[in-house]
């Protein structure tokens, strides 16, 4: 398999002189194209720094972030951003979606950036992923006349506008009622069969057994990680059990 996204003894310091300390102490990982991967560990102990690091959103500190064959650890931010325009997908807990656009503006953004000539494939393609998330009938809303799920999806499709080689989520349920998050974790695993790599940062053990490795943080390392078959729909409160289970028996 290959990989997609990896990190070679990354480090990632905050502060200075005796008040340094290493929020991502030495972390290395391989995620590979296809995987579902979701990271767990208590609060403060580096998840969404690791997220940031591996996405270019941040620079590490030292060690080496390899993405999709190169090295993005020293790369200049603005090559760094076009890689994450163009081959990456990023859905956060509350969208970060423009308050004067409407709903299919906001989806279009990323793509139609430096690429206006293409406006209606571009325009095209965003109606055939509102459509896939069930929310063609809000394209001309405005972002604050939607639900927090109608929201999300929305903020999905955004994710999926540039077909990304992986979709970064920090906590993209968390805002949700557990109806809405459900549907949401639907969508991401459609997203997920038709091959694009998804990674995501999560404190829920019901989002997390969606997925089929499980990365488990502890001040700045990851200290132990488990894998899942692949999701068929069935037996969520089994995989749930298993994942509260290994959390307790690592102490996370
Ligand atoms: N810009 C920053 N400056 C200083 N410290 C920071 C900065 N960003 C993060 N930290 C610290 O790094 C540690 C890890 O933060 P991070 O947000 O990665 O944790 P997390 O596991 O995602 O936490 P949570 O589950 O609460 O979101 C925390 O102690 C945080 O205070």
């Amino acid at each position: 398999m290959n990989t997609i996204v990896s990190a070679e003894h990354i480090v990632k310091s905050f502060g200075e002189g005796n008040e340094i300390r290493n929020v991502l102490d030495e972390v290395s990982v391989e995620i590979n194209e296809g995987e579902f991967v979701a990271i767990m560990g208590p609060s403060g102990s580096g998840k969404s720094t690791l997220m940031f690091a591996l996405s270019g959103t941040d620079y590490v500190s030292s060690g080496k972030v390899v993405f999709d064959s190169k090295d993005i650890s020293e790369i200049n931010e603005e090559k760094l951003s076009d890689i994450r325009r163009l081959k990456m997908g990023f859905v956060f807990q509350h969208p970060t979606l423009l308050k004067n656009l409407n709903i299919l503006d906001n989806i279009i953004l990323p793509a139609i950036h430096g690429d206006r000539k293409n406006a209606g494939k571009i325009m095209k393609k965003a109606r055939m992923l509102m459509k896939k998330v069930g929310i063609s009938e809000l394209e001309t809303r405005d972002i604050t006349q939607v639900s927090g799920g109608q929201l999300q999806r929305a903020g999905i499709c955004r994710a999926l506008m540039n077909n990304p080689k992986i979709i970064f989520g920090d906590e993209p349920t968390g805002a949700l009622n557990s109806k809405s998050a459900e549907e949401i974790m639907d969508l991401f695993s459609e997203i997920n069969a038709d091959g694009t790599t998804i990674l995501l940062v999560t404190h829920d053990a019901k989002v997390a057994a969606r997925t089929e490795r499980i990365l488990f943080m502890q001040d700045g390392k990851i200290v132990n990680e488990m894998k899942l078959p692949k999701f068929d729909g069935t037996n969520i409160n089994g995989r749930v059990e298993k994942i509260i289970v290994k959390m307790r028996e690592i102490g996370v």
